[in-house]
């Protein structure tokens, strides 16, 4: 809802605790929040002001007061033996927020000026749910959320799928010892589960916080199961026969041996000096450490000080959180760009208004897709969340849809914006396709020839089990590229090796043997040509039906679907494929450009009769130590040429094993089984049907 500026304080009050309670509904009940927090801590601390000044209109519901939350129905309802409680926060950045609390808690203890520093443990301030573990006789008999700070949800049956959080703590059997702690999801665990989430076309979390507690209030605790959770202990509730350690860095200590998970980045700090350092180290250390904070917490050390200090409404005034830069803001979309990755894939790509997010200013974020793009309704003149941790991209996280304005764009639609092509190659653009659904990935079609995926053609083209191009690898590829000698690949066999040798860190004997490798991989298979080209679910397999069944380039260019559809294991996906890849002229005009620098095969009759009878049809053969001329890809080529098929395992189902020199258990496996045990020259003989 947006908030305009009201004339009186009174009315602006008014509206600030709606919209605060509003969203803290969204956040602590549903889990769902649709402000960044930075948003809410801005207007949060708007209302503390007008109170401030006019303590008149402080009312006892103000979320100011007191700590919201609320049982979600489906959960039963536990009350806190000690009230779980909210922290002070310093958003202030800067140092002064660290000397602003030393200064207060000075002031409070009525310490004179020349008193000495005072002792603070200082920790991280974690992103995540406030959890009280309950420890009966040393053993977990409940865990349950915050909720209001007087009771919250019994969460006891999912926290125990958590295998960080001890079910019997070490060495401790105090009849009831409560810990307080953190739930929360490390980044890469919230990446993988986002992406998982993608690729089922559902709904991903807007951030690790977030799904940490949805993952918490979990109803079906199998789902919960599935959702990677840790923990990090910071506290105590309740404590009934043990003998709590005078300090709170003492306290974490023995947490700690009693096996529960505490957080290293921890320190003992003295006076103001102590707090700014730590703030300064661990904020140059945020963007590394695995999991999201929002800041860093102190709190007086000595329990005692604690104890004198006692709490105001919802907070301890011996502990305050000193915050970081957001990692989640707030801005304008002013277009959506559409980038082709190395692969071909189109990657729908925010512009925004440059916004100071995560410690740096961002004016690109990524969309990810346009299936998500259209669920989350990001359309362009929309005020929208973007996210921005550790090393990960950027990216738009979610639409603020009360601050959308009237003139708004239309719904993203990839297709339509793109005209039905690449924006750097002009190829046609398809959706990838595959037997579950229809992806949410669209491609650039033109493979061999788009600029932005020259890098990946050459090196898929070169790999092995392609065109097998020995000595071009990644670095020499980027390189080539780069620096512009090559541009796509026929362009590969202009090299010479004055050229080569010219490149950095480049001998002139690598150069001649890369020069005699492209010579060689001149004469090769169409099969392998075929998984060369880099045709979109033409794996290797399918590259040798296709060769083995039209004999020849030409037809195979060809065919039509229905043609290609003849082929042994090509289903409608695989032969759309095809047909698109040859249909996009530049991808034809690299494939001529190739013949014609001298690549070649057999093709037609010759390659059929090449091919030979097929003696080994229905025959299941295993390769096994290293014969004195095959290589083993030769080997297997052969026998599949024959109509054989190679296994990789020995069994009664095998009905003849290579066996080269070396050869080990697959050996004395097959001859325990009673199987035919050949060497090369039976092969080879094998092969010519002498046997
Ligand atoms: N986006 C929204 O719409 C929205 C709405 C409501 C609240 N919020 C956010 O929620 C927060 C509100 O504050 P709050 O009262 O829930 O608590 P808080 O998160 O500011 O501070 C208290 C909490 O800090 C956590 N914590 C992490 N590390 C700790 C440590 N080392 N020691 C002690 N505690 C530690 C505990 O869970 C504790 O409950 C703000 O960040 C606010 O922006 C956002
Ligand atoms: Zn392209």
């Amino acid at each position: 809802m947006p908030v305009s500026i009201p004339s009186a304080p009174a009315e602006r009050a008014q509206a600030l605790r709606q919209t605060l309670n509003h969203h803290a509904h969204l956040y602590y009940v549903l889990d769902a929040p649709t402000l960044p927090d930075a948003e809410y801590d801005r207007l949060f601390q708007e209302l503390q002001a007008l109170e401030a000044a006019h303590p008149e209109l402080l009312t006892p519901d103000s979320p100011t007061q007191r700590v919201i939350g609320k049982v979600l129905d489906g959960f039963a309802s536990v009350r806190h033996a000690v009230p779980m409680l909210s922290i002070r926060t310093e958003t202030d950045t800067e140092a002064s927020g660290a000397e602003n609390f030393d200064a207060r808690v000075r002031r409070e203890l009525e310490l004179a000026p020349e008193a000495a520093a005072l002792d603070y443990a200082a920790e991280l301030k974690f992103d995540g749910l406030a959890i009280n573990l309950r420890y009966e006789a040393g053993v977990l008999v409940c865990a349950a959320t915050r909720g209001d700070g007087e009771s919250g949800e019994d969460v006891t049956q999912n926290i125990r799928t958590i295998g960080q959080i001890p079910l019997r703590l070490a060495g401790v059997n105090a009849p009831v010892l409560e810990v307080r702690g953190e739930v929360y999801m490390r980044r890469d665990d919230f990446e993988r589960l986002n992406e998982r989430q993608r690729q089922a076309g559902e709904k991903t979390f807007v951030n690790p916080r977030n799904a940490a507690a949805g993952a918490v209030r979990q109803l079906d605790p199998g789902i919960a199961a599935q959702r990677p959770l840790s923990f990090f202990a910071y506290g105590l509730g309740e404590v009934q026969g043990w003998e709590v350690p005078a300090t709170h860095s003492g306290l974490l200590d023995a947490l700690a041996t009693m096996g529960l998970p505490v957080c290293a980045d921890r320190a003992l700090v003295q006076g103001a000096a102590g707090l700014v350092d730590f703030h300064q180290r661990m904020g140059a250390k945020r963007d590394a450490l695995p999991f999201d904070i929002d800041g860093v917490v102190y709190k007086v050390n000595e329990r005692a000080l604690q104890q004198r200090l006692g709490f105001v409404s919802r907070e301890p005034r011996w502990a305050v959180a000193h915050k970081y830069p957001a990692q989640e803001q707030l801005t304008l979309l002013l277009d959506i760009d559409i980038q082709v990755g190395r692969t071909g894939k189109l990657t729908p790509v925010a512009k925004l208004a440059p916004v100071f997010v995560g410690g740096t200013t961002v004016s690109n974020a990524t969309l990810h897709n346009e299936e998500e793009t259209r669920r989350k309704d990001v359309r362009i003149g929309d005020t929208v969340i973007v996210r921005r941790a550790g090393d990960v991209i950027p990216e738009v996280v979610g639409v603020v849809l009360e601050r959308r304005p009237a003139d708004v764009g239309e719904p993203f639609d990839l297709y339509k914006r793109l005209g039905g092509q690449c924006p750097v190659c002009q190829s046609e653009i398809a959706r990838e396709e595959n037997e579950a659904r229809v992806s949410v990935e669209w491609r650039c079609t033109g493979g061999l020839f788009c600029p932005a995926q020259r890098k990946q053609a050459i090196l898929h083209f070169a790999g092995r089990r392609a065109l097998d191009i020995e000595g071009l690898g990644d670095k020499l590829v980027d390189q080539l590229v780069d620096v512009g000698i090559v541009s796509s690949l026929p362009g590969l066999y202009k090299l010479g090796v004055a050229k080569l040798a010219a490149l950095d860190r480049m001998a002139d004997k690598s150069a001649q043997n890369i020069v005699e490798a492209l010579e060689k991989s001149k004469h090769t298979t169409l099969a392998r040509f075929l998984f060369g080209l880099g045709i979109r679910q033409v794996g290797e397999t399918t590259a040798k039906d296709l060769a083995r069944h039209f004999g020849g380039l030409d037809a195979l260019m060809d065919a039509s679907t229905e043609q290609l559809l003849e082929v042994k294991d090509v289903g409608p996906i695989v032969a759309r494929s095809i047909h698109t890849f040859f249909a996009q002229a530049h991808n034809r005009e690299v494939v001529e450009q190739l013949r014609a620098a001298g690549l070649s095969w057999e093709e037609g009759e010759g390659a059929a009769a090449a091919r030979g009878p097929q003696v080994l049809l229905g025959k299941t053969l295993v390769l096994t130590g290293s014969l004195p001329t095959l290589s083993r890809e030769q080997a297997k080529e052969m026998i599949e040429a024959a109509g054989g098929k190679v296994s990789g395992s020995v069994s009664k189902k095998t009905h003849f094993l290579v066996a080269g020199a070396e050869a080990g258990s697959k050996l004395a496996k097959a001859e325990e089984l009673g199987l035919a045990v050949l060497d090369e020259a039976g092969l080879l003989a094998l092969l010519q049907g002498d046997t």
